[in-house]
């Protein structure tokens, strides 16, 4: 079976931020994900690791004004300064937390402005991005995401993240699969797997059921099937990443919250 990481920006809602570890711990996770850790002292997030035994596999670089609707600065012309600033802000909590890739979010097209006319400042941002993080070790992660969720995202395809990362050239820059957007977008999931994953530019699977972005055992999408295949083309190809589960309880109710969501996670480890 793969290894799956707890999203704790989606994961336990019914707890405060800093109690999730814990609880991610005591539902048998050995590592964690999660947006954003800028609200937090590196300390006290490192402390909360080391205390449960967890690893840091993921994090996102500062997405520019969340609140105020942004998502991501890395295409966007005119704010290449704040996703420099961002970035090295990241790979700092990226070392305080030993978590060795950093996911930096595409943004937004901006309105009245063509797709294609964004993506030289894209590249360029990325380039540079992915050899700060090889200086310090760590992969940079881009993620295509669907525009029902998130209208007007730059990165939407499979092919897209792919053949952006060809074109800046770094090893270090890796595809965050999430199957939940692909099949949202593309579908042919299973097969897009199995065409990506041996590429060895796939650093990250996240998932999610879906469309409600539920438990993975609730939805349109076969799971355990999927981890199949990501197990077969891993042991054929030597991958051997993460699976971050982002997703929103939906049977997580007072007063056990989100541990009772799990057992499609504690069927794969019985099956
Ligand atoms: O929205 C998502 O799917 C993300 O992983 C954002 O980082």
């Amino acid at each position: 079976m793969p290894r799956f990481a707890a999203n704790l920006s989606m994961l336990y809602p019914e707890l405060d931020f800093l109690d999730r570890f814990e609880a991610a711990a005591k539902d048998g996770f050995r590592a964690v994900e999660y947006l954003f850790p800028y609200s937090y002292e590196r300390r006290e997030l490192a402390a909360r690791l080391s205390a449960n035994g967890l690893q840091q596999v993921l994090f996102n670089a500062p997405p520019g004004d969340w609140d105020g609707g942004e998502r991501g600065l890395a295409c966007l012309p005119g704010r290449e300064a704040e996703f420099r600033e961002g970035l090295s802000k990241a790979l700092d909590y990226a070392e305080a937390l030993d978590c060795p890739r950093v996911h930096a979010m595409a943004g937004l097209v901006p309105e009245g402005v063509e797709r294609e006319a964004v993506q030289p400042t894209y590249i360029d941002n990325l380039r540079w991005a992915a050899a700060e993080a090889a200086k310090a070790g760590r992969d940079l992660l881009i993620e295509p995401i669907n525009t029902r969720d998130i209208p007007r995202f730059f990165l939407n395809r499979q092919d897209h993240a792919h053949e952006i990362v060809e074109a800046v050239g770094a090893p270090n820059l890796k595809v965050q699969m999430d199957l939940y957007h692909c099949q949202i977008v593309e579908g042919d999931v299973a097969m897009k797997i199995r065409k990506y994953l041996p590429t060895g530019r796939v650093g990250h699977f996240q998932i999610a059921g879906v469309p409600e972005r539920h438990e993975p055992d609730i939805g349109e999408l076969n799971h355990p099937y999927l981890f199949k295949v990501i197990d077969e083309v891993s042991a054929q190809c030597g991958w051997d990443g993460w699976v971050g589960c982002e997703y929103r309880p939906a049977r997580g109710a007072v007063p056990r919250g989100s541990s009772d969501g799990l057992g499609w996670l504690r069927g794969l480890a019985l099956a």
